[in-house]
């Protein structure tokens, strides 16, 4: 069951994608790698689409950043001059030409969207020393680590100032310091008014700057809502019961709870959901119960909950 989490008024959204729909050759067949992806980016705002390896994530990044063609559904851009309305990170910092310095990258990608070559240049030594590599401007890309790389392409994305980001997985290779750095940027990014979609497999990250959140699994939306919504106002609310004893491991009522998805660890008893709750508590009469409590979930626990829902739905 989807949550009943309140949607934003989709007259504000910069960008609505409606039902995307893409599939790939595999084999014989076909891999349906989204199956009906409805997302909305709105100004301000950073939504963060989580998922495991293979959910989609990419995918659904290229098509709304008009770099893959969907094989169903529409991205509708509402950013006046289309041209230069986005800016993006994808995956690998692939956006790069390697035998440019970072500093030619910038100009070069600031005058293709728009710039005068003097404005690029200027905005290029700028944001490459908001990244910090300001002491690299002149290296050639293909000499730069991984994580300088990293830092370049974003500073590509942004040369033009573009109102729409698209962030692929952009902590990918960066040290902690250079991951704090990116954490801060996107947070200023967005006060800035830009929006912003981003991917990550950082949890910590996503719950640091996400507004918005949406966790895909096997091409479909599982879970989309405010972060602090699905955390707190999910029906997914996970309460912990600790019991006044330690159920023997031939107590009947550890089969019942597991039916219910519940988790048994010693005398502590987790559920998903208050229906759940009801049932567990059923089951528990007329044990001791020392208290029964909400626990506030975090990002990181929150998606291992839906992930484990999806697999236990598709395993049994
Ligand atoms: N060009 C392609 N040709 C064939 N299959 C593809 C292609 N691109 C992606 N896929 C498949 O589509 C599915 C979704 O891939 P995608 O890269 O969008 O996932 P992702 O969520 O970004 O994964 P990751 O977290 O590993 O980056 C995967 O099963 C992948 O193998």
């Amino acid at each position: 069951m989807k949550p009943n989490i309140q949607t934003p008024d989709p007259s504000r959204a910069i960008l609505q994608a409606h039902d995307l729909h893409k599939r790939y050759p595999k084999g014989k067949g076909w891999l349906e790698a989204l199956k009906g992806v409805s997302l909305g980016l709105y100004p301000r705002e950073i939504l963060t689409l989580l998922g495991p390896n293979g959910a989609g994530k990419t995918t659904a990044v290229k098509i709304l950043a008009g770099l893959v063609e969907p094989d169903g559904g529409r991205v509708e851009v509402q950013v006046e001059g289309k041209r230069t309305w986005m800016g993006a990170v994808l995956e690998g910092s692939r956006n790069l030409y390697w035998r440019l310095s970072a500093l030619e990258n910038l100009i070069y990608f600031g005058t293709l969207r728009g710039l005068n070559p003097k404005e690029a240049r200027r905005r290029g030594l700028e944001l490459l020393e908001t990244v910090g590599l300001e002491g690299k401007a002149h290296q050639t890309v293909g000499t730069l680590s991984r994580g300088q790389q990293q830092r370049t392409a974003l500073a590509a994305a942004l040369v033009h100032d573009p109102p729409v980001l698209f962030l692929d997985e952009p902590t990918l290779g960066v040290d902690l310091e250079a991951q704090e750095a990116i954490r801060a940027w996107l947070l200023r990014l967005k006060e800035e008014g830009k929006a912003i979609l981003l991917t990550t497999h950082q949890l910590d990250l996503a719950e640091a700057v996400a507004d918005r959140v949406a966790i895909l699994l096997e091409g479909e939306v599982a879970l989309e809502g405010r972060t602090q919504e699905v955390l707190k106002g999910s029906p997914r609310a996970v309460y912990r019961i600790e019991l006044g004893l330690t159920l023997g491991i031939g107590d009947s009522r550890l089969a019942q709870l597991q039916a219910l998805g519940a988790e048994v660890e010693g005398k502590v008893v987790r559920v998903v959901g208050e229906e759940t709750l009801w049932e567990v508590l059923r089951i528990l009469d007329p044990l001791p119960l020392e208290r029964v409590e909400q626990e506030s979930l975090s990002l990181a626990g929150l998606f291992w909950r839906v992930l484990r829902e999806r697999r236990r739905q598709c395993f049994g």
